[in-house]
């Protein structure tokens, strides 16, 4: 377990009397970040550490057991990756059981905030509920907290043209393969972790060898040819995706293949981290071997020269 991930039961005492945020925190997108700078500048003025409560697995995959979970855009340890790089000291993630759940939002409060963290101050957004059947909401929360002297901070959601920056509109984005519009709302672009393994050997054959990432622990973009860039050895190379399927092999497998440019080696085995930042195209039945070819070239080129730029945050 990364050093920022800690149990509750195992909480040290300097990061007792901390500001606390509760929540899923799925894909640490710009919202969070905001939430997370209030988090941090509430820590600062009660000179202790800024914490992050999560839920692992979300609460949904054990309230809604009938409804398939869909996989999160940030499995934990990326979670708790990306809230320590805004500055967050730990990330407490609570083990999701129907116990927990069925808690209700004072004895959550007292068990988990006032009991276990001596919590000093809380940052929530203003859709925030907690206890059983979300029964709690930011004026329980606020009365709480009051009168246990933790200084509450309520923190506006962040919105776009597009309505509120939430994780359900990112992986709505994800699916439908809109990269680009999914990270312009995130921290860092989208990434997808896995560990290649060995293929149908026939990318090297194409003259495009590409790397089949499996044991992917969070959600597919939709079928499509992305650009995309992995960090491999502290050395970044430029990356074109193929999603999907292999149509023109009439093969129906979905495949996350990764041709990294410039690239020469052996990666099986290995755990590659890959930024999926844009979508070029469809996948498509191509006819022959060598129309695929050529338009992976083409692909390869526009992928190259691709630029993500971000916006400021
Ligand atoms: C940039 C890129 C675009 C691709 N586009 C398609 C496509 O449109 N249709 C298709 O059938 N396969 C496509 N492929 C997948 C190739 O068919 C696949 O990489 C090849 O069959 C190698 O498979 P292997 O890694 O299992 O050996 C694409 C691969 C890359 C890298
Ligand atoms: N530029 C590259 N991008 C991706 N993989 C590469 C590259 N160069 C070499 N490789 C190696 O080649 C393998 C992919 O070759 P490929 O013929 O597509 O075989 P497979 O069908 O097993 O994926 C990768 O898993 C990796 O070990």
């Amino acid at each position: 377990m990364p050093p920022t991930l800690i149990e509750l039961h195992e909480i040290p005492p300097e990061l007792l009397g901390c500001a606390v945020a509760i929540g899923n925190f799925d894909g640490v997108h710009r919202g969070h970040t905001v939430l997370i700078r209030q988090l941090i500048e509430l820590a600062r003025r009660h000179s202790g550490p800024a914490i992050v409560v999560t839920f692992d697995p979300p609460p949904s995959a054990i309230l809604l057991p009938d409804r398939p979970a869909s996989p999160p855009l940030t499995p934990l340890s990326r979670r708790a990756e990306l809230l320590q790089e805004l500055g967050v000291a730990a990330v407490v993630p609570l083990k999701t059981t129907p116990q927990l759940l069925s808690l209700s939002a004072e004895e959550f409060f007292e068990q988990t905030i006032r009991s276990k963290l001596k919590a000093s101050a809380m940052a929530e957004g203003p859709n925030f509920r907690f206890g059983h059947n979300r029964k709690g909401d930011t004026n329980l929360l606020q009365e709480l907290c009051q009168a246990s002297q933790i200084e509450l901070c309520i923190v506006a959601a962040t919105s776009d043209s597009g309505g509120m920056v939430s994780s359900t509109r990112i992986r709505e984005l994800i699916a439908a393969g809109e990269l680009s519009a999914a990270n312009q709302m995130l921290t860092q672009p989208y990434q997808l972790q896995g560990v290649v393994q060995p293929g149908a050997q026939r990318g090297r054959e194409l003259g495009f060898p590409t790397a089949n990432l499996a044991e992917i622990k969070s959600l597919l973009p939709g079928h499509g040819v992305y650009a995309g860039r992995v960090q491999l050895h502290s050395k970044e190379f430029r990356a074109a995706i193929n999603i999907g399927p292999n149509p023109t092999f009439a093969e129906d497998r979905v495949k996350v293949e990764v041709h990294l440019i410039g690239f020469s080696g052996e990666l099986y085995g290995q755990e590659l981290r890959c930024q999926v930042l844009t979508k070029v195209r469809d996948v498509q039945r191509f006819d022959s071997f060598d129309a695929l070819k050529q338009q992976i070239a083409i692909d390869v080129t526009r992928c190259e020269s691709f630029e993500h730029s971000t916006t400021s945050q």
